[in-house]
């Protein structure tokens, strides 16, 4: 199942600049990790904002649920789910 997510994130101004660090590398290797596994399909910026657009492919809502909650981040976002499902007009074979 496809699902498009929002990640608008959201750092407490004062969490100390270590703290942050290591949250935002922990992430990083998390979310490429899934990427890696094709969980994670794409990934974009929204530019001009700490927020992302993003396209999951999982099994099942609490197969998401279970994603987005062991982001490293996720206490510090803030996260929009649409579920998606393939256009007809889609010239993509992997639109599914
Ligand atoms: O930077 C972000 O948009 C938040 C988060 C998502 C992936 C990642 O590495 O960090």
């Amino acid at each position: 199942m496809l699902f498009q997510v929002e990640m608008t994130v959201m750092i407490p101004a004062d969490m100390p600049a270590e703290t942050a660090a290591e949250i935002k590398a922990r992430e990083k290797d998390y979310a490429q990790e899934l990427q890696r596994s094709g969980i994670w399909r794409h990934i974009w910026r929204h530019a001009g904002a700490y927020k992302n657009t993003s396209i999951f492919d999982c099994r099942d809502n609490q197969h998401l649920h279970d994603v987005l909650t062991g982001l490293p981040l996720f206490p510090y976002m803030q996260i929009d789910v649409t579920p998606i499902c393939r256009h007809p007009s889609s010239i993509r074979e992997d639109d599914r």
